[in-house]
């Protein structure tokens, strides 16, 4: 029988973990080589990767994300800290742990002689799978490639390579599967096909982790989101909270007038005039800060009107992920 985590667990404890992923104080030094000094790549990283979500592990390069994933793919070995896969401590039950986790790397390393069924075959081999078990059918039908299963690996395109890297982690079922930088180098295209794959296996229960410093694929795809700078977490929240964080926009507006006072309909927005804001040929820039949670560009827009301003330019900064990331990522710098 192959080991299946989600019956074991279940067995031993009657539900399954409410943490897929759990890392507490995980720390990694890579000793220095040669002159090149001792690298802190994890520094206490506390993470707790819900069961059934989406998550997002966001980093600039260097960050720390691959080892995070290395450690929990048992590929690298902590310096201190604990890391859990389905409830399992991925050093004292390795092979538990290494059966609730799929990991599928960033290189397309693909053997080129080989078809997608026959490479689908040989890993649930390695993984134990008893033929009657496998379900290499249902995982061609999952990653798209049921017309391609009997073509050389050679002849397919790059985003079908990295689907039958995704259908490889997942032979043995795993609840939990792992997407190191899933769309790097994937075109436009592809990459929706593949966002569109992994969401469908988010839905039928998998637990799914992506590392990506594409940000737009953590705001359209990810539920909860971490993002780690210098080996440390500097965030982790659920998206729409972490979005929320900066409820916050500008309007930035020039008017014909040339006002000195700020016109009542107008008090309730709070105006700044900018300091250069009365332009030599009369007209004036204010910028007006809102929540638009709680507000519209149209009602201030609407205020101009009542307050009988000719608006000649109106302009609004959107906040998004970027913003989030870049603060924080220049906060923790150092
Ligand atoms: N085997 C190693 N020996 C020494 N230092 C290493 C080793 N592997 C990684 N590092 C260093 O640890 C830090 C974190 O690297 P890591 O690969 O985990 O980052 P990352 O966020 O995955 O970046 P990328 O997106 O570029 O893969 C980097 O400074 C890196 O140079």
């Amino acid at each position: 029988m192959p080991l299946d985590a989600r019956d074991q667990t279940e067995s031993r404890t009657g539900t399954d973990p409410d943490f897929a992923i759990e890392a507490k104080g995980l720390t990694k030094v890579y000793k220095g080589q040669g002159k090149s000094g001792e690298k802190r790549a994890l520094d206490n990283v506390d993470l707790q990767i819900p069961r059934g979500s989406l998550f997002g592990l966001l980093g600039p390069n260097g960050a720390g994300k691959s080892t995070f994933i290395n450690i929990l793919a048992g590929l690298v070995v902590k310096t201190s800290g604990s890391a859990k896969i389905w409830g399992y401590e991925v050093e004292d039950n390795p092979r538990m742990a290494k059966a609730a986790i799929g990991v599928v790397p960033q290189e397309l390393n693909i053997d080129p002689f080989f078809t997608p069924e026959e490479m689908l075959d040989v890993q649930a081999g390695l993984y134990g799978v008893p033929k009657a078990e496998r379900r290499t059918d249902a995982i061609l039908e999952t990653i798209g490639l049921t017309d391609k299963r009997g073509a050389y690996a050679r002849t397919l395109s790059g985003g079908m390579r990295r689907r039958l890297l995704i259908g490889k982690a997942m032979v043995h079922d795993p609840p939990v599967l792992v997407l190191d930088e899933p769309t790097a180098g994937v075109d436009i295209e592809l990459r929706q096909q593949l966002w569109e794959n992994v969401v469908e296996l988010n839905k039928r229960g998998t637990t799914v982790l992506l590392t990506t410093h594409y940000l737009e694929e953590a705001q359209e795809l990810c539920d909860r989101i971490a993002i780690i700078n210098n080996g440390q977490v500097v965030a982790h929240d659920d998206k729409r909270h972490l979005l929320g964080r900066l409820d916050a926009k500008t309007v930035r507006v020039t008017v014909r007038e040339n006002l000195t006072d700020i016109p009542a309909p107008l008090q309730p927005f709070n105006p700044t005039i900018q300091s250069d804001g009365v332009e030599a040929d009369g007209r004036t820039v204010m910028t007006i800060a809102y929540r638009p949670s709680s507000m519209t560009a149209g009602e201030i827009i609407n205020a101009l009107n009542v307050a009988n301003l000719t608006i000649l330019d109106l302009s609004t900064e959107e906040t998004d992920l970027e913003d989030i990331f870049l603060q924080l990522t220049s906060r923790s710098k150092g």
